[in-house]
């Protein structure tokens, strides 16, 4: 997805992706996969409820973002005054426990996360498709910490079904792309998030622990 498409997104309002809930995955599972106080990397992260709800729960964030809507209007929702500063190819917002950088996710590097405990993907690898997908993974983990655990909620419907984003992504690819470096616990299929339910459209949580710990 070129840049320009997600910035016309947020311009035009069309955020379906944007839950005006917690996630349930994310309340059931932090604690699987970061103790609170710790740092949690929240990539291409919108204005998500989760990263306000961590931060209520004593969480870190950090997050990135392309949308500089998007960021303004997370700090302006939950009253959290913010200072900004320009930071190499970001510009930071920063407010007490939260950095969004605003910026491409393939600008960051190892030194943007070194804090991190834990990243928890929700409606990032799904709004990519396949080629910048495969980049996104590499990069991801490239840059992560070697110590750090994941959380992932993907969306799983039928082959055709819609054309994306969100991307159906299934076990199979999550195990391609993450196995060589991560233990891989596979939770139970979920309704999906689709308002008023769509019996097609599921999604599925992954745990994710690093086979080797430098
Ligand atoms: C489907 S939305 C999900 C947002 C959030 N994770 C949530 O659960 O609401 C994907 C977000 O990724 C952002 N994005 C897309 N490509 C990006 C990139 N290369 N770098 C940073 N953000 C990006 C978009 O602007 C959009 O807000």
């Amino acid at each position: 997805m070129e840049h320009e498409f997600w910035h016309e997104r947020w311009q035009k309002r069309e955020i379906g992706f944007h839950r005006r809930d917690v996630h349930p995955l994310l309340t059931a599972q932090i604690q699987s996969v970061a103790q609170t106080g710790s740092t949690i990397f929240v990539p291409l992260c919108g204005k998500s409820l989760d990263m306000q709800w961590l931060l209520q729960q004593g969480y870190q964030v950090i997050g990135i973002e392309l949308s500089e809507v998007a960021i303004q209007e997370f700090f302006t929702e939950h009253n959290l005054p913010y200072r900004t500063s320009r930071e190499g190819p970001f510009t930071a917002y920063r407010a007490e426990g939260i950095c969004i950088y605003q910026g491409d996710f393939f600008d960051l590097s190892e030194a943007h996360l070194q804090t991190v405990a834990a990243w928890y993907d929700r409606a990032a690898m799904v709004a990519l498709p396949p080629a910048i997908r495969t980049k996104y993974i590499d990069h991801l983990q490239h840059i992560l910490p070697s110590a750090a655990n994941g959380l992932l909620v993907m969306v799983e419907y039928p082959e055709g079904y819609w054309k994306g984003p969100p991307f159906a992504i299934h076990t199979d690819e999550i195990r391609t792309s993450y196995q060589d470096n991560y233990a891989i616990e596979v939770l139970p299929l979920l309704p999906g998030f689709t308002l008023g339910g769509d019996a097609n459209v599921t999604e599925r949580g992954y745990l994710l622990s690093p086979k080797y710990k430098a």
